[in-house]
C-alpha cells in the first residue's frame, strides 16, 4: 500500500518565476496519475520533486504517512523510468534488468526467476544475452521499464517514457503499460505532453498550465466538464470549437447568437445559469467536433431540432477512415465537426449541421471558467 500526498508544494529556480505552484495532490495506492499540459508547465520538475532528484522550495510531500522533503531519493522506494531509456550500454539486457536486485544481494535463483517472468510479461525473453545497442527503440523501452518493475517499489514515476517510439509502437507500449498497470497492482505517476495517452492511460489526469493545476480529475470529467477554457482546448483531438456568442431570451428560451446567423438554443444546466447571470452579455461557446452532426446521425442521436442548427461552409475535408474531420467556416467562425466519412459533402460546399447542446460548454469571457464552475452558481445548485 502507498499514500503519496503533495500539499501546497511549490518549486522556484531563480527566486522570481515558479516552475510549479501551490501544487496541491493526494495520490491514492494504485492509482495511474497522468501530468499532462503543454511544453514548460512543470510536469517533469513535479516528477522529480516527488522522486527525490529535485529539491521542493516550500509544501510538503509525504510518502505513507512520512514527511518525505529531505529523504533522499535511494530511500524513498520509488522506481524512475525516463524518456531516453538509461541503460548500462555495457551490460547484456538480463544484466540490466537483473542490476537493482543484484546490488541488494538477492539471492541468484530469485534473480533469475524475477527476469524471466518479467521479460514474458514484456515480450523480450529472446532479446536477454542481448546489448542495447542491438535493440530497437520499442525493445530498449520495453528493457527499461522491465528493469523499474524488477523491484516491487512504492511507485513507478516515468517521464514521457514512449516519446522517443514512433506512432505505431507508442499505440503497442500504451495498451502495454496499461495491462502491466493492472497486473502489477501498483500506484504510477505518469508525465506526458501527449493527450491521447493522458485520456487512455490515466485514472485520474492532472492538467497543468505555467506551473499551476488547472484541474485533477477522471479522465471522463475533464473530457466532458473540463474546468476552463484551457482545459477544455487543450484536451481532445481535434480541439473543441470556440465561439463568442450573445446570449439572449426569446419566447421563454435562452439562445446563443453568434456571427454569420449561428442561433443555438442552451440546454440544461447552461440554460438555467445563462438566465440568471448572462442574458444580454458573451460568453464562450464550446462543442466538441463530434458535438456538431450531419442530419442522419443527429436524427439517430435524436439531436435534430431548427433551433440547435447551423449552416457551414466546408474548407477542408480530412478523411480518417471511419470518419471524417470538415474544417468549415460559419462567416466569422472557424470549427470543425467529426462526422461519419459517408456523409456526402464536399469541399466549397455548405452542409447544415447540429449541434448537441445537452453537451455544450460554456466560458465566462473574462475569467474563461466554465460557467458552472463559477463559486456562486456552485453554492446555489448546491442548496437548490
Ligand atoms: N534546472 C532548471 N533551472 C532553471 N529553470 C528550470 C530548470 N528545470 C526546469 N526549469 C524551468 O521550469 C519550468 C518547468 O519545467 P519542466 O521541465 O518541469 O516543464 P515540463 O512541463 O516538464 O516541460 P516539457 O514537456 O517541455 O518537458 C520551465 O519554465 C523550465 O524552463
Amino acid at each position: 500500500m502507498s499514500n503519496i500526498v503533495l500539499k501546497n508544494v511549490c518549486k522556484s529556480y531563480d527566486k522570481e518565476h515558479y516552475a510549479v505552484q501551490d501544487f496541491s495532490l493526494e495520490i491514492p495506492d494504485r492509482e495511474f496519475v497522468i501530468f499532462v499540459g503543454p511544453s514548460g508547465c512543470g510536469k517533469s520538475t513535479t516528477l522529480r520533486m516527488i522522486a527525490g532528484l529535485e529539491e521542493i522550495t516550500s509544501g510538503e510531500l509525504w510518502i505513507d504517512g512520512q514527511l518525505c522533503n529531505y529523504v533522499e531519493a535511494k530511500d524513498r522506494d520509488l522506481s524512475m523510468v525516463f524518456q531516453n531509456y538509461a541503460l548500462y550500454p555495457n551490460m547484456t539486457v538480463y544484466e540490466n534488468m537483473a542490476f537493482s536486485l543484484k546490488i541488494r544481494k538477492q539471492p541468484k535463483d530469485e534473480v533469475d526467476k524475477k527476469v524471466h517472468e518479467a521479460a514474458k510479461m514484456l515480450g523480450i525473453e529472446h532479446l536477454l544475452d542481448r546489448r542495447p545497442a542491438a535493440l530497437s527503440g520499442g525493445q530498449k523501452q520495453r528493457v527499461a521499464i522491465g528493469s523499474a518493475i524488477m523491484r516491487r517499489p512504492k511507485a513507478f514515476l516515468m517521464d514521457e517514457p514512449l516519446s522517443n517510439l514512433d506512432a505505431k509502437l507508442r499505440a503497442q507500449m500504451r495498451v502495454e503499460l496499461a495491462k502491466l498497470h493492472k497486473e502489477l497492482k501498483t500506484t504510477v505517476i505518469y508525465v506526458t505532453h501527449d493527450q491521447t495517452e493522458a485520456m487512455t492511460l490515466g485514472t485520474k489526469i492532472i492538467v497543468m498550465k505555467d506551473g499551476v493545476v488547472q484541474q485533477a480529475d477522471t479522465p471522463e470529467r475533464i473530457y466532458r466538464h473540463p474546468t476552463n477554457k484551457f482545459v477544455a482546448g487543450f484536451i481532445g483531438a481535434p480541439s473543441m470549437n470556440f465561439m463568442e456568442t450573445m446570449v439572449m431570451e426569446r419566447n421563454g428560451a435562452v439562445y446563443l447568437e453568434a456571427d454569420g446567423g449561428v442561433t443555438l438554443r442552451a440546454k440544461g444546466e447552461n440554460e438555467m445559469v445563462l438566465r440568471r447571470a448572462y442574458l444580454g452579455k458573451m460568453v464562450i461557446l464550446g462543442l466538441r467536433p463530434e458535438d456538431l452532426q450531419d442530419e442522419t446521425t443527429a436524427s439517430a442521436h435524436r439531436i435534430c431540432y431548427e433551433e440547435n442548427q447551423l449552416k457551414a461552409f466546408v474548407d477542408l475535408r480530412e478523411m480518417i477512415g471511419a470518419e471524417a474531420y470538415l474544417h468549415m467556416n460559419t462567416g466569422k467562425n472557424l470549427i470543425t465537426a467529426r462526422v461519419p466519412s459517408e456523409v456526402p459533402v464536399t469541399v466549397k460546399e455548405s452542409i447544415t449541421l447540429y449541434a448537441d447542446m445537452e453537451k455544450a460548454q460554456i466560458f465566462d469571457p473574462f475569467t474563461e471558467e466554465n460557467i458552472l464552475s463559477l463559486p456562486v452558481e456552485k453554492e446555489e445548485r448546491a442548496t437548490a
